[in-house]
């Protein structure tokens, strides 16, 4: 049987143990992957109760877990107790995120979950508590790490069938963009997405669309020198490498429903400007996926919620996605690694934005 997906609970006081317990009760009817959920399972059991949710716990091993996933909410313990309230941040509740975070990615560096899945983490409670990552996504990075060597560079993309972006820099202040904003790191993260979006997805020649930094793609360098001075010479690095990246277009004409059929994956400049069409356009069906991983990990596109947590009003269908997706593309791993000869992603790769290709 092949091993389930191992769930982070984030942070225990916002919505990962409401959107765990929902996608759990609606596991029939969604037709979802089973699932082992690391963390405090009073925690857990606590939250259902408030909930009024009649789940029943199952403390269980990963190798289990799919056996008892049709009648119980498999969890494997993991951290110290959670002392928090539901809706409130704390800094006490980090060690609870970092012990969750710590048991799923052992779960999968050890083979016995096929992929991993996050629960949201509220940065600002994690930096209070001196956690050094800007995110998950740059922790697991340094996470996969190889002995001696450095941390592979970590390509944060939120996808989902309407849209698929990714933001060229993450979690910086925005007046530190334009100085972070350099060629390689453009053609380094152009050359990831075209490589997982072939290996993971099975789009085997993604278009690119680079957004400008500037308005107007900068107007010809009359609105700012970034657009011609760094996006056009990485996109035309690019091409000589084979890769079908086009650019710097003007950001604010590149998300309406023509414009999206032109291209797989959109590149922004920063968080914002791609993260706010593709949330604008598919909250609850976004998926947050770390390319440039030696594993594979999704997330919800969302966060903790505090206000909503505990309340019976956070809903589950991001998570959802996020463990279908990621249950797609450990499958596609897997008959990858067994010689299957054609790319076996399926249903992942006919719902990329690249399948709206005319
Ligand atoms: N992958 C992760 O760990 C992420 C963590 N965060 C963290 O989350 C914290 C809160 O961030 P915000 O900007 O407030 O974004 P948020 O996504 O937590 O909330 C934004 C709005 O969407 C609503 N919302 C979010 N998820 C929902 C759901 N599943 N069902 C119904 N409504 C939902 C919230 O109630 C709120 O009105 C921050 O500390 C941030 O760092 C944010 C994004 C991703
Ligand atoms: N805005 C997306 C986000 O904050 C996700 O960050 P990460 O925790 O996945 O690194």
């Amino acid at each position: 049987m092949a091993a389930p997906l191992a769930v982070s609970l984030g942070d225990p006081a916002g919505i990962g143990p409401d959107i765990t317990l929902g996608a759990w009760t609606r596991r029939e009817q969604a037709g979802l992957p089973p699932f082992i959920v690391t963390g405090d399972p009073a925690a857990i059991a606590a939250r259902a109760r408030r909930l009024g949710l009649a789940v029943p716990l199952a403390e269980t091993t990963p190798e289990e877990a799919a056996a008892c996933f049709g009648t119980a909410l498999p969890v494997w313990p993991a951290g110290p107790a959670f002392t928090g309230t539901p809706g409130t941040p704390d800094r006490s509740s980090a060690a609870c995120v970092l012990a969750s975070l710590e048991a799923a990615l052992d779960l999968v560096a050890s083979g016995r979950a096929a992929a991993i899945v996050t629960n949201p983490l509220a940065k600002s409670v994690m930096y209070g508590a001196g956690f050094p990552f800007p995110g998950h996504t740059e922790y697991l990075a340094a996470k996969a790490a190889a002995p001696g060597q450095p941390a592979p560079r970590p390509v944060m993309m939120i996808w989902s069938p309407a849209l698929a972006v990714v933001p060229a820099t993450i979690h910086i202040p925005y007046r530190d963009v334009p100085a972070r904003l350099t060629c390689d790191l453009l053609v380094e993260t152009g050359r990831i997405i075209a490589r997982d979006m072939a290996h993971r997805f099975g789009v085997a020649r993604p278009r690119l669309a680079f957004c400008g930094l500037n308005p107007h793609a900068g107007e010809d360098g009359t609105l700012g020198t970034e657009d011609e001075a760094v996006v056009r010479p990485a996109v035309a690095a690019l091409r000589r490498e084979g890769i079908d990246a086009a650019g710097p277009l003007p950001a604010d004409t590149l998300f309406h429903a023509e414009a999206r059929a032109g291209y797989d994956v959109a590149v922004g400049m920063y968080h914002d400007q791609v993260l706010i069409p593709a949330k604008t356009l598919a909250f609850h069906d976004g998926v947050n996926v770390t390319l440039g991983l030696p594993f594979i990990r999704t997330s919800p596109d969302h966060g903790t919620a505090f206000a909503i947590a505990g309340t019976g009003t956070a809903n589950p269908s991001s998570l959802m996605a996020a463990l279908r997706l990621a249950r797609r593309l450990a499958d596609a791993e897997a008959a990858c690694k067994a010689g299957a000869d054609r790319h076996p992603a399926g249903q992942a790769a006919a719902e990329t934005p690249g399948a709206m290709r005319a």
